[in-house]
């Protein structure tokens, strides 16, 4: 008779098993919208754990919804066919060229690429954007900025940048009941019947909230929100920003991004979680694991 011997990669794997089964058993029937940001999608080794991450969660029985941006890439677009580009704010501004080409590229390219990589993983996958079924409704966005001139606050017009005024998500609903994943573009129409360029955190958020989701990461190329001293801040509360703001801790993206979050999490979001999307399966490590792997902010 031999003596049975498990592997160490067995012992491993029953450990992550046994450490995933408590979360396995929590999240079951809930939703978890995942924001996929231009920057976090990297070489294809990346996309494919990504993929794999998100047709794992709907195996085990969670409905990932995800929402994608493409900043880097519309830029890049935008280069080639000679169009400048500028932000306020972290919004693109965008004319009706510009907004021709963001949707071309997001609802376009972009997210056919990700139906793709979700569908080479073994799942099933529709890409739409916000203007499928009526799912997203825009309204062209207000936005205010310092007058570096006269140091005050002034409206600043961002052409065709809107933000979600209304989600129907319906469409939503039926896709995850036939199993289908679905991949959501930042574009959107308004009443006005012009199309609108979305910031993706933003459009993720407003979706995440429509959805009551029980989860929402956003994985970007940082590991999370990082203090002055260059450390990884594990968890926020929503308190917590302002002074993060006033101090000058968090900048940049990291604004709206924060501020999402926020949003989201102050309209029944359970958590939101930042996460780096270069981390391979960073998405399985912070679900499944007793540690998480980025800032997690909560009420
Ligand atoms: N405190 C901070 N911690 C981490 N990143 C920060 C912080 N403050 C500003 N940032 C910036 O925020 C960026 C992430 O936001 P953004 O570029 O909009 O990401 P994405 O394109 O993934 O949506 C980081 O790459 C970093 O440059
Ligand atoms: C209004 C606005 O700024 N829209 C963004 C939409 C894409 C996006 O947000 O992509 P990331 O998440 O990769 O940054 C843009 O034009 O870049």
């Amino acid at each position: 008779m031999t003596d049975y011997a498990p592997s160490a990669q067995l012992l491993a794997k029953a450990e992550t098993l046994t450490e995933a089964l408590p979360y396995l058993q929590r999240y079951a029937g809930q939703t978890f919208v995942v924001k996929y940001g231009g920057h976090a999608m990297g070489a294809p080794e990346l996309q494919r754990d990504f993929a794999e991450d998100v047709v794992l969660l709907q195996q085990v029985g969670i409905n990932p919804v995800v929402v994608h941006g493409g900043g880097p890439q519309i830029g890049a677009m935008l280069k080639r066919l000679g169009v400048d580009s500028t932000f306020v704010g972290g919004l693109r501004v965008t004319d009706k060229q510009t907004a021709d080409i963001a949707e071309m590229v997001l609802a376009g390219s972009i997210n056919k690429e990700i139906v793709g990589w979700i569908g080479q993983a073994g799942g099933r996958a529709v890409g739409v954007s916000g203007k499928d079924a009526g799912l997203v409704r825009a309204e062209k966005i207000a936005h205010r900025a310092a007058d570096p001139l006269q140091g005050i606050e002034r409206h600043v017009d961002l052409g065709f940048v809107g933000e979600p005024v209304a989600v129907d998500r319906r469409l939503i609903d039926s896709l995850s009941r036939e199993g289908i994943i679905p991949v959501i573009a930042p574009v959107a129409a308004g009443n006005d019947g012009h199309t609108y360029n979305i910031n993706a955190d933003t459009m993720a958020g407003a979706v995440a909230a429509a959805l009551g989701a029980a989860r929402f990461f956003l994985l970007t190329d940082v590991p999370g929100v990082l203090a002055k001293d260059g450390t990884l801040m594990t968890d926020l509360h929503p308190g917590d920003i302002a002074a993060l703001k006033a101090d000058g801790t968090i900048t940049g993206g990291m604004i709206p991004k924060l501020d999402t979050c926020v949003a989201a999490v102050e309209s029944g979001v359970d958590a939101a979680v930042i996460l780096d999307g270069r981390v391979p399966h960073a998405l399985l490590l912070e679900i499944f694991t007793r540690t998480g792997v980025g800032t997690l902010v909560r009420a």
